[in-house]
C-alpha cells in the first residue's frame, strides 16, 4: 500500500510509526509533506511537496484542523487523483473533507496517542463509504489497536471525545496520583514510579478481568481500611465522576464548535 501523509507531527507520526512497526507499510511506500524536516519514525521521506508519479492508495491528513483549506488549496489537484482520504482532523466530517479535496472517498477518523503501541482505539465515521474503500481503511487501521466504525456522527464525536482525548486526562492522572505520593513523603522519582506501575497494573488487570472497574475498586478497599477512607474522599459529593463528566462534556461542546467551523 503506497501513502502519502500531508502533515505528520504528534498523532499522524505515531500512527506511522506502528505501521511501520507492523510492516502494514514499509518506509519505502510513505511519502511525507511537512512543514519542516522532523525526526520521522524509519527515516521516512519527507519534502515540501508532494512527489512527482501517480497518487497513492491513500492519503493521510495529519494537519491541525485550522489549517484544513490552508492546506487543500496547496494539495487539492495532487490529492483529487488518490482513491481515498483518510483524515484525523477533529470535527471534519466527510463533507467538509470532500469540499476542500474533492476527489477521493473522505474517511473522517479519530485517532489516539496508544495506537503508538498497538494499543490504541480509532474511531471512523464515513457513512457513504463503498466497501472497497472500508476494506483498506480496516487493513490499515488493525495494527493500531480497537477499531469501529460509526455511523451516527453523534456518537462519533461522542466515542471520540473520549477515545481522542482520554490517554491525556490518564496520563495527568499519573500525575496528580504521583503528586498525592509526593505530599506524603516519597521522593519524586519514587512517587512517579510507583504511581506509573500502579496505574500500569490496575488498567492491565481491570482490562483481564470480568468484574467491574467499581467491583474491583471494592475489592481494593477492605471494611473500615485504607483505601475507603480514600475513596471516601473521591465519592464525596460524587466529586470524581462529576469531575470527569464535566471534563467530557468541555470536551464535547468544544468538538462541535470546531465542527461547526
Ligand atoms: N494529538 C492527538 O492525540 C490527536 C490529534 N488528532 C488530530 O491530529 C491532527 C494533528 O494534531 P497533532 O499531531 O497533535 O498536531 P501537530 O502540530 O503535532 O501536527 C501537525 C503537523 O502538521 C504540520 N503542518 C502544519 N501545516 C502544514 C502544512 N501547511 N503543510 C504540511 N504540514 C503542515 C505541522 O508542522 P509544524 O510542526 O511545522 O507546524 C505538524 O508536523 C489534528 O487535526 C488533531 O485534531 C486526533 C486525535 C488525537
Ligand atoms: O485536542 C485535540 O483537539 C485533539 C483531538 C483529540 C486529541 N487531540
Amino acid at each position: 500500500m503506497r501513502v502519502w501523509m500531508i502533515g505528520c507531527g504528534n498523532m499522524a507520526s505515531a500512527m506511522l510509526r506502528r505501521w511501520l512497526d507492523d510492516d502494514v507499510l514499509s518506509a519505502a511506500d510513505v511519502d511525507v509533506v511537512n512543514r519542516a524536516d522532523r525526526a520521522l519514525p524509519g527515516d521516512v521521506r519527507q519534502a515540501r511537496t508532494l512527489p512527482d508519479g501517480p497518487a497513492p492508495d491513500v492519503v493521510v491528513l495529519g494537519v491541525k484542523p485550522q489549517q484544513l483549506d490552508e492546506v487543500a488549496a496547496v494539495h487539492r489537484h495532487r490529492v483529487a487523483t488518490a482513491p481515498l482520504l483518510v483524515s484525523m482532523l477533529a470535527g471534519a466530517d466527510p463533507s467538509r473533507l470532500s469540499a476542500a479535496f474533492p476527489g477521493p472517498v473522505a474517511i473522517q477518523t479519530m485517532p489516539n496517542l496508544p495506537v503508538e503501541i498497538g494499543r490504541g482505539f480509532v474511531a471512523i465515521h464515513a457513512p457513504a463509504a463503498p466497501a472497497t474503500a472500508r476494506e483498506t481503511v480496516d487493513r490499515l487501521m488493525a495494527p493500531l489497536g480497537l477499531v469501529e466504525w460509526f455511523e451516527d456522527p453523534a456518537l462519533f464525536a461522542a466515542a471520540g471525545a473520549l477515545s481522542g482525548c482520554g490517554p491525556a486526562y490518564l496520563f495527568r492522572f499519573v500525575d496528580a496520583l504521583a503528586a498525592g505520593g509526593r505530599a506524603i513523603g516519597l521522593s519524586p522519582e519514587q512517587a512517579t514510579a510507583i504511581a506509573l506501575a500502579t496505574v500500569d497494573g490496575a488498567a492491565a488487570m481491570v482490562a483481564a478481568s470480568d468484574r467491574s472497574p467499581r467491583a474491583l475498586a471494592d475489592a481494593v478497599a477492605s471494611p473500615g481500611g485504607m483505601t475507603r477512607a480514600g475513596l471516601n474522599v473521591l465519592d464525596d459529593d460524587n466529586a470524581l465522576e462529576a469531575l470527569l463528566e464535566r471534563t467530557l462534556r468541555a470536551v464535547a461542546r468544544r468538538g462541535a464548535e470546531m465542527a461547526a467551523g
